[in-house]
């Protein structure tokens, strides 16, 4: 392969280049950067990538999920606390249903920058350069110049973030004997209550019967995390941050060859990018022969690939010979989002594509990214049906083809206001949300996200698919009950 390097990218066009009007400026902010230290460490990318290649062999499933847009305002305790709370609910509803370990990525502590679909937006009767992330410039019209200072302060957001995270999962936030802890109380729903409820109760008595007969392993049996004791195998859990790498020369200043834990000597080493444990290629950004792929091709981190309509299955195989050269297992993610109306259409020619290819893969669906529209008001939405109709149908194209779904990608949101409200932004779902009700609780910097019950509901319909699954039922497609009438299954949303 051609050399490489973590600049090497800088020869290549960068499709969503920003233009600072300070060049030195820019120079200034990412030696400093540079010189700080590292987000993540290899010991925790590679456990990443090896957690990955469990989930190609349909051993474990991703969920990998968070904001559209992080924002340096929303980085509170309470909207973190509540971002992970929604992250281990939605992933306990998943393990418990279906009995599989689940990979949870958060799209957190980094995912600052958006490519947009035109450089211009309209706001009343101005027209500005569109708002491109915090870590670009601002959501206020009057300050749209990008500065690089922001870049600055988005490493300094991803590292508190991060640490917050940290702090509370090593508290035992995460500990499986008390997820009641991860806030239900705001959640109406009778019926998705009862069903969170009723996973929790039945959790319980599972750990009360390993504690009777001696089998629990975990410490806090013993001595709690606050009194000395260690988290055991109940409260401890991984969870792995990721952002777009969109902004190249971030990217690049947090880029660090560092020892290989994998490997014996000490010389040996790899380039990883210590920003993330995972990063992705947006959807606007994969060309062959552009600058983001240059750049993802030389680290070492598990990387997405988004995978959109305008996707030739040829070049699909051409971006993978590029990114996997050696055909490693867990490296490549490809995350589909091709929209509820067109995914029959795609997904089954890429999956042909990739078999043919030979290359190793994880399919994850993202359901949100196809599906935005805009609302009567002018609030860009996504209806919780089509959400709901995209997973759906990737499922069962995924069982017609002979492959396997390993995981989903959802833009979503546990945050409440003041009064311990919902965010508005995603229609429908068993809240039944409506269009007069967008402009609620609107928080959104850039997608409109599920929140907290929406969520909740499309853990549900992925576990009872995944429980189906497992239990062995007819494999023939489209026998599954959860997958077999798409009405049944919105009524029965509807209903709850
Ligand atoms: O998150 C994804 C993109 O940044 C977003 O969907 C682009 O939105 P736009 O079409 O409003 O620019
Ligand atoms: C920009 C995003 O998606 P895509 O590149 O698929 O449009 C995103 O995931 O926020
Ligand atoms: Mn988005």
């Amino acid at each position: 392969m051609d050399f490489w390097s973590p600049s090497s990218w800088k020869s290549k066009p960068a499709a969503q280049g920003v233009k600072y009007a300070d060049e030195e400026h820019l120079q200034r902010v990412l030696s400093k950067i540079a010189t700080l230290p590292p987000l993540v460490a290899p010991s925790e990318i590679e456990r990443l990538r090896h957690q990955l290649s469990q989930v190609q062999e349909g051993k474990a499933f991703l969920l990998h999920a968070g904001d559209c847009a992080e924002s340096f305002d929303a980085c509170t305790h309470e909207n973190i606390t509540a971002k992970i709370g929604l992250i281990l609910s939605f992933s306990l509803i998943l393990i418990w249903g279906a009995r599989t370990p689940v990979v949870r990525i958060g799209r957190i502590a980094g995912q600052y920058a958006k490519p947009r679909s035109s450089p211009t937006e309209k706001i009343g009767d101005k027209i500005v350069p569109s708002f491109r992330g915090d870590n670009v410039n601002s959501l206020d019209p009057e300050d749209r110049n990008p500065n690089p200072e922001r870049l600055l302060s988005a490493y300094f957001h991803s590292t508190t973030t991060l640490n917050y995270i940290r702090a509370i999962l090593a508290s035992g936030f995460a500990s499986l004997n008390h997820p009641r802890d991860w806030s239900l109380s705001h959640v109406r729903s009778a019926t998705l209550k009862k069903e969170f409820e009723e996973v929790v109760t039945n959790l319980s008595d599972a750990l009360d019967f390993s504690r009777t007969i001696g089998i629990e392993t975990g410490s806090e049996s013993a001595v709690g995390y606050e009194r000395g004791g260690g988290l055991g195998t109940f409260g401890a859990v991984d969870l792995y941050t990721s952002h777009e790498g969109l902004m190249l020369d971030y990217e690049e200043a947090l880029t660090r060859k560092l020892r290989n834990p994998l490997r014996e000597s000490k010389e040996d080493q790899s380039y990883y990018n210590t920003s993330a444990h995972f990063l992705w290629i947006g959807d606007r950004t994969r060309q062959i022969t552009g600058a983001h792929i240059e750049y993802f091709r030389g680290i070492r981190n598990p990387i997405g690939v988004k995978v959109g309509p305008s996707m030739e299955s040829d070049e699909l195989a051409r971006v993978l010979d590029i990114l996997n050269p050696d055909r490693e297992s867990g490296r490549i993610t490809l995350i589909t989002r091709y929209g509820a109306g067109k995914i029959e259409k795609y997904l089954a020619l890429h999956i042909e594509a990739i078999k043919k290819s030979g290359h190793p893969v994880i399919w994850v669906c993202d359901p949100m990214h196809g599906n935005t529209v805009t609302s009567s008001s002018g609030l860009k939405t996504r209806q919780f049906r089509d959400i709901i109709e995209e997973i759906i149908l990737c499922l069962r194209i995924h069982e017609q083809c002979g492959s396997r779904l390993g995981g989903v990608s959802l833009e979503f949101t546990g945050e409440l206001n003041e009064e311990g409200f919902s965010v508005t932004e995603c229609l429908g779902g068993s809240m039944e949300l409506t269009e007069d009700e967008l402009g609620l609780r609107y928080q959104s910097f850039c997608d409109p996200r599920l929140n907290f019950e929406q969520s909740l509901d499309v853990a549900f319909l992925i576990s009872k698919y995944l429980k189906e699954r497992r239990s062995g039922g007819d494999r023939t497609p489209g026998k599954f009950s959860a997958l077999r009438d798409r009405n049944a299954v919105y009524d029965a949303l509807a209903q709850t």
